[in-house]
């Protein structure tokens, strides 16, 4: 598999006095070639504004992967063993489509020489691209149990304005996509804020058979209820698509991103249900969404976007 077309931005400091034991990020990242994808973490960038843009929100996702790229370049690397970054798929213009079918050949392709897929957008339309690399490469098995678990405060369950998708409707579009292949929809999405969607997106949840827990019953106190939530879900599907949609942070912790939220979900809780998913051995594919640095308050939001890739890599790592 070739490089996608993309800068190499992996610098930062080197404690060369430390040894092995003191390598970081950057010094752990390779180019992607046929021989050392498997039993990687690869990294994927999805530089994509369209989504956002279509849905009236706040541009500047597009800039996303890059900007994690350099925070995460300087983070230590403990069980991470073999990192690649594959580079960036771009969306030229409005051509959300062709860059989310870009992304899912990408994905299948990773999946298919058994790498581990991490990919950083981009607004949350990243998901139908990287769901559809899922599919892709479950395509042959008749009626594979595909299970999504989006951390988010939004549903992202709209239909079509102007008869185009947007950074709103990637979970809709799946359960068309489903629909039609006639697989089961299975959908889990935590941290739903009541005051972020409307009637119209809860009714449709429901219709579609959506698991959902609000932010409301998501606080720590609460984390073995929302786990309990998290294994009865994932008990009934084979291969897990984890989504984090990082506005289900509050808005304090994540300010970098379209449309912050007021209360949100802790982070700890967050990285709760991240080890959870990760210790169910079912987790296939997982994206980042929606992280745009120029909306950062003193790098905050891209500390703790980064925080969330270096820890699951580091939990995907150790079952390998
Ligand atoms: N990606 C989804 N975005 C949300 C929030 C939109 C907004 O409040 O700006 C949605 O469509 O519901
Ligand atoms: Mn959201
Ligand atoms: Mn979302």
């Amino acid at each position: 598999m070739n490089s996608l077309n993309n800068t190499w931005r992996w610098q930062g400091r080197v404690d060369a006095v430390e040894g092995e034991l003191g390598t970081r990020w950057h010094q752990r990242m390779q180019r992607p070639q046929v021989d050392n994808l498997s039993q990687s973490i690869a990294l994927v960038g999805f530089n994509c504004d369209a989504g956002v843009a279509r849905n009236h929100g706040r541009v500047g996702a597009a800039q996303g992967a890059d900007a994690l790229r350099a925070m995460l370049g300087g983070m230590p690397v403990h069980e991470a063993k073999q990192l690649v970054d594959v580079g960036n798929v771009s969306c030229e213009g409005d051509a959300m489509e062709a860059a989310q079918a870009q992304l899912s050949a990408v994905v299948a392709e990773l999946l298919q020489r058994r790498a581990f897929p991490i990919v950083m957008g981009g607004g949350h339309e990243i998901a139908y691209g990287t769901f559809g690399g899922l599919a892709q490469h479950l395509s042959t098995l008749e009626q594979p149990r595909i299970g999504i678990v989006n951390l988010d405060a939004h549903f992202d369950l709209r239909l079509n304005e102007n008869a185009q998708g947007s950074s709103g409707t990637p979970f809709r579009q799946i359960a068309d996509d489903c629909a039609a292949r006639g697989w089961d929809f299975n959908y889990c999405c935590l941290g739903v804020s009541r005051f972020a969607n409307t009637a119209a997106l809860f009714k449709r949840a429901d219709e579609l058979g959506v698991t959902w827990r609000l932010d409301d019953d998501m606080g720590v106190v609460q984390l073995n209820d929302t786990l309990n939530v998290l294994h009865d879900f994932l008990a009934n599907v084979d291969h897990v698509y984890f989504t984090i949609d990082l506005d289900v942070l509050p808005a304090a912790v994540m300010p970098a991103v379209s449309a912050p939220a007021a209360c949100g979900v802790a982070l700890s809780v967050v990285e709760a249900v991240l080890e959870a998913v990760v210790a169910s051995g079912k987790l296939r594919v997982a994206d980042l969404a929606e992280f745009n640095p120029i909306y950062d308050v003193d790098q905050h939001g891209a500390r703790t976007a980064a925080r969330l890739v270096a820890r699951l890599a580091n939990a995907v790592a150790r079952l390998m």
